[in-house]
């Protein structure tokens, strides 16, 4: 980061924008305008940057590294006992071995060899199918291809693909094998015919077109376009869905770059950018290898993760340019092709917008922006562009456009700017669930002590499964038409690149559907969303919750205390005036010290509990401690009132530690589960008051009594248990069919 900053103050220097921001394309065109030593600089700079960002790559010692750890993985799978926990032990060391060996081709075709056979031999067919193909593709020895031709045939029959089962057949009659093969050869052909005469004729349903319940009005203010019920829509219907074309992931997160998947068996790395690029499957890769040809350089200087939301925004350029090129390749100039651009976003004629249109046309308040922003962004844009034009061959697909090449680079500039700055008024991250504890470089999927069978969690582990995190910055341009409100209309699930927006409440015919931006009124005060809204942006809400008299009593619903001093004991609200800033999430902040005051006698609260509960959790391991613990949690109830965030704050805290406890194999008394039962579903109304019944944030806790019920460790009720099975829906796909198996394996049965 410090390189980048370095390079971009000296860039900074070269630059004037004294007549200030018009559009993008005339902010490179005034780059383009400096005195030729200057853009000579700028351009050595970048240059440099590049260069500076390549690593010394090592082949032989990838190499090294992929042989140990697949001779390592060896020895864990041929252990007579063939254990799943073994099986998936080796998968894990295969997958290390996949990763270390990057471009060694043939360390990676034996590493993705021994992979597939050992997911073969846990059951994840069609990733071992991919691996042999893999294994193929790098350069797998000849005089052994029999082997993994024969891996396929056998995963093909499993997956019921009769096309690929034949073909791989097909290809092992043609080869000599010894008498043991062609037995297994013979084999499969009985299974094929078998598969041939039982596979069913699938009906496919086709299914009716949803009616459209939203509809996009316009309002020639500032609030711009705006979305409305086109009927009236109940509570909790699918209001409308939208799929993602573009999207990155955040922290440099192995999520496959196709289709956001993060739960992934066997993650496939691109082999030329130093493992920070991964897909679950082959068909993701080829997929997306129209934007990671244009990535991979980028990815290997680990050059992308500095920019922000300018990588999003490259992704936009890469996705939509080849889009717009049949419109745009009569353009003679580069003045030309932007106008052509602008009239394109204005187009919103068609029944159906294009995505990329769509995208255009997003709102983009990069003339409020200050002076420093917009340099900024202008010099990632930049970079982006001098990073296409010297190590990739992204300009290629201009050769036959009527404008020069030259004029493209100044558009392309243009438009990733452009681009950051639609996305920083419409951009938006998308969150899910992720395994507890582990590095980024490890995968879920292969725990071997989480998993019983593939996609089949171990009794109890469901809690390890279940950690909300944000993992994408993503471009939705239709959810975008969506204005904002502080208390939202819609709540949104993401599964995958794949949102579904639900209706909160109940809307009336014509009412406004709003999305909200920040967090929202149950979760923050006015003026912290006043404050985001303004700077980013660039507008005053004025939202019924906003203009209440008293905007911010729903949020403080979750703070009231009762005073602790004898002669007061008070239910108070702390004044949010007069506190200093994050002072009434004090216990959230270790920098701020806690000041809050009895608004009935002024006298200033101490809260001797709060540290005493604390120390409880850390002893916790201890059966005397946990009594206290449990005690000091009921007593909580005399100081914090109803759903008190700080009370569901410390029972975060108890119900981590307990199960902790469970995880290692303490076993506890029965009042204790039942006690810690109680706490969840405490937890739970809490949530459930100031997230939502359907949020990421219940989803997450719920997975504990989810566990204690599949322990047999509390009571429940069928009423209860199909509440919970309920709240399958809200789950994203991979995560769904994980916690349907585990309903089944562990909980149905309690219904009966
Ligand atoms: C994600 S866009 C929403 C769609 C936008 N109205 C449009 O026409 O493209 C966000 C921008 O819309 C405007 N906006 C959103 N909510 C608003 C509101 N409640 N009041 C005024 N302007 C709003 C602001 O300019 C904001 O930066």
């Amino acid at each position: 980061m410090d390189r980048l900053a370095r390079i971009f103050s000296q860039q900074d220097e070269l630059i004037t924008l004294d007549s200030g921001f018009k559009d993008e394309y005339e902010t490179f065109k005034s780059l383009h305008a400096l005195p030729a030593e200057k853009r000579q600089s700028l351009e050595q700079l970048t240059l440099k940057l590049l260069t500076d960002l390549e690593l010394p790559h090592d082949r032989d010692s990838c190499a090294l590294r992929s042989r140990t750890l697949r001779e390592e993985g060896n020895l864990v799978f041929r252990d007579d006992t063939k254990e799943a926990e073994q099986i998936l032990k080796a998968c894990r060391l295969y997958t290390g071995a996949v990763f270390e060996a990057e471009d060694a081709s043939e360390e990676l075709a034996l590493a993705f060899a021994n992979r597939g056979m050992a997911l073969q031999e846990y059951g994840y067919y069609r990733e071992a199918y991919d691996d042999c193909a893999n294994a193929l593709d790098c350069g797998y020895p000849e005089k052994l291809q029999h082997k993994v031709i024969m891996r396929q045939a056998f995963c093909a029959w499993k997956l019921e693909n009769i096309e690929a089962f034949e073909e791989h057949l097909a290809c092992l009659e043609k080869l000599q094998l010894n008498e043991g093969y062609e037995r297994q050869v013979k084999h499969l052909k009985e299974k094929l015919e078998l598969l041939k005469s039982h596979k069913k004729q699938t009906v496919i349903n086709e299914t009716e077109a949803g009616t459209v319940l939203e509809e996009i009005l316009t309002d020639p203010g500032e609030r711009g376009r705006y979305m409305v019920a086109k009927e009236a829509i109940p509570q909790g219907k699918v209001i409308f869905s939208e799929r993602a074309s573009c999207f990155v992931p955040l922290e440099q997160r192995l999520i496959c770059h196709q289709c956001a998947a993060t739960l992934m068996s066997a993650p496939i790395p691109c082999s030329q950018c130093h493992q920070r690029v991964v897909y679950c499957s082959r068909k993701c890769r080829e997929k997306h290898l129209a934007i990671h040809r244009y990535e991979c350089a980028a990815y290997r200087r680990d050059l992308l993760k500095l920019l922000g939301v300018s990588h999003l925004a490259l992704r936009l350029v890469l996705t939509y340019v080849p889009l717009m090129l049949p419109h745009l390749a009569g353009c003679t100039s580069s003045q030309a092709i932007w106008s052509s651009i602008t009239e394109l976003s204005a187009n919103q004629e068609q029944e159906t917008v294009p995505e990329y249109v769509q995208s255009l046309s997003m709102a983009s308040h990069l003339k409020q922006a200050s002076q420093a922003e917009l340099v900024y962004h202008m010099l990632c844009a930049n970079l982006l562009q001098t990073y296409l034009k010297e190590h990739t061959d992204f300009f290629k697909q201009f050769n036959a456009s009527s404008a020069s090449i030259e004029d493209w680079q100044v558009v392309i500039s243009a438009l990733i700017l452009r681009s950051a700055g639609q996305l920083l008024a419409n951009g938006h991250v998308s969150s899910s669930l992720l395994p507890v504890g582990l590095q980024t470089n490890e995968f879920a999927l292969l725990q071997s002590d989480m998993w019983e069978s593939p996609l089949h969690l171990r009794l109890g582990q469901l809690h390890n499964l279940a950690r909300s995190e944000l993992i994408t910055a993503i471009n939705l341009p239709y959810l975008s038409l969506c204005n904002h409100g502080c208390a939202p209309s819609i709540s949104t699930k993401f599964d995958g690149c794949s949102v579904v927006n639900y209706s909160l409440g109940d809307l009336a015919r014509g009412e406004e559907i709003f999305n909200c931006y920040t967090r929202d009124y149950r979760n923050s005060l006015k003026q912290q969303r006043l404050q985001a809204l303004e700077e980013v942006y660039k507008f005053q809400c004025s939202c019924d919750k906003c203009k209440r008299p008293d905007p911010d009593q729903d949020y403080l619903a979750f703070h009231r205390y009762r005073c602790e001093k004898p002669n007061c004991r008070q239910i108070f609200t702390p004044d949010v005036d007069g506190l200093p800033q994050n002072s009434l999430n004090w216990w959230l902040h270790s920098q701020v010290e806690n000041s809050i005051v009895c608004t009935v006698c002024q006298e200033r609260q101490l809260f001797p509990w709060y540290n005493d509960f604390l120390d409880l959790v850390e002893s916790c391991v201890d059966y005397s401690k946990r009594q206290l613990l449990f005690q000091a949690y009921d007593d909580l109830d005399k100081w914090l009132m109803e759903h008190h965030s700080l009370k569901r704050n410390l029972a975060g805290e108890l119900i981590m530690s307990c199960f902790v406890e469970i995880d290692v194999g303490c076993i506890l008394e029965d009042w204790e589960y039942e006690n810690l039962a109680k706490v969840i579903r405490h937890q739970l109304k809490g949530t459930a008051a100031q997230c939502g019944a359907n949020s990421l944030e219940y989803l997450t806790e719920m997975t504990y009594l989810w566990d204690l019920i599949a322990l047999k460790k509390c009571e429940s009720n069928e009423m209860e248990l199909l509440e919970l099975k309920g709240k399958l829906e809200y789950l994203a796909s991979e995560y769904r069919e994980v916690f349907l198996n585990y309903y089944n394996d562990f909980i149905e049965q309690q219904c009966k």
